[in-house]
């Protein structure tokens, strides 16, 4: 049998995600029908293996289109790998599609229940936690009434609150998700750093933000392209990360410029061969 200290929370193997890209809908349609319709095929993550232990805190860094959600999509079963292996072992709460999956014609209590009974939690372990999630999720009256007249802000928070308070075993939160106003943002903050430190959480953080990733985390892994270009530790990686962008934005700056004395080189080339 496995040893549990040595049983990995995540794990990737050879794990390659293919996209097809239609040329129209009309294509997508019979490619339900057809096997041979043509398509364009996207690799949003190629042949990328890692490992992340149990209380491992570990940063996953990328520009736009790097491949990060595509990977924590396959954490949560969102989506699965066109090739290679994920193991995930233990309950994953993600802090990734907050106001997805709610009953609008439920109430914000009734809603406590189903989801926690979607995240597989007896009824009287949710009967528990609903205390803490009702305070911390701060709705007030509207506790009681159907999340369909909540703002996405409230619908966030609720979210928030049951996700956070289910006692996670790995805990995957995207940086860019923006939940209520600056204080609620900052109780956040605090309650993720709380189950940080003080529980028995592995932790993946999807941030653009090398600061806030070096505040939470130990490791960092870097995306490029659907391909992990860089693994190790939070400094290093930090540094590897910020570097890249400079270099990538200078590079990306020198070529529009280049781009600019040409056109600005063409039209004086026009004016002169005119006025000739
Ligand atoms: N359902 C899909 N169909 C086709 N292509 C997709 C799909 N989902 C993602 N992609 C492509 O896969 C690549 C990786 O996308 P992904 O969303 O994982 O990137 P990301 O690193 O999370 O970006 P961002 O920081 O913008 O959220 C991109 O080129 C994207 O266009």
């Amino acid at each position: 049998m496995e040893d549990n200290n040595t049983k990995t929370a995540i794990s990737f193997r050879h794990v390659t995600k293919t996209y097809k890209l239609y040329k129209d809908d009309k294509q997508r349609f019979r490619a339900i029908f057809f096997k041979n319709v043509k398509c364009k095929q996207r690799k949003a993550i190629n042949d990328v293996s890692f490992d992340v232990m149990p209380r491992e805190a570990v940063a996953l860094f990328g520009r736009n289109g790097a491949g990060k959600s595509t990977l924590l999509k396959m954490i949560t079963q969102v989506t699965y790998p066109s090739s290679g292996e994920v193991e995930v072992n233990g309950r994953v709460s993600a802090l990734l599609e907050l106001t997805a999956g709610f009953d609008p014609e439920f109430t914000g209590r009734e809603n406590i229940y189903f989801r926690g009974n979607l995240l597989g939690l007896k009824e009287e372990d949710v009967r528990e936690l609903e205390p803490q999630i009702i305070e911390f999720a701060e709705l007030g009256d509207y506790m009681d009434q159907p999340v369909r007249t909540y703002s996405s802000g409230m619908k966030a928070r609720l979210g928030f609150a049951i996700n956070v308070s289910i006692h996670p075993e790995i805990l995957i939160v995207d940086e860019a998700l923006s939940v209520g106003d600056k204080s609620f943002r900052k109780k956040c903050k605090e309650k993720i750093r709380e189950l940080v430190e003080d529980e028995n959480v592995t932790f993946l953080f999807v941030t653009h933000s090398t600061a806030v990733a070096e505040e939470f985390c130990t490791r960092g892994l870097v995306m490029k392209k659907g391909k992990l270009i860089f693994d190790g530790g939070i400094s290093e990686a930090a540094a590897f990360y910020d570097e890249m962008i400079e270099r990538e934005d200078a590079e990306k700056a020198e070529r529009r410029r280049k781009k600019r004395e040409r056109r600005l080189a063409e039209k004086r080339a026009l004016e002169k061969k005119e006025t000739l």
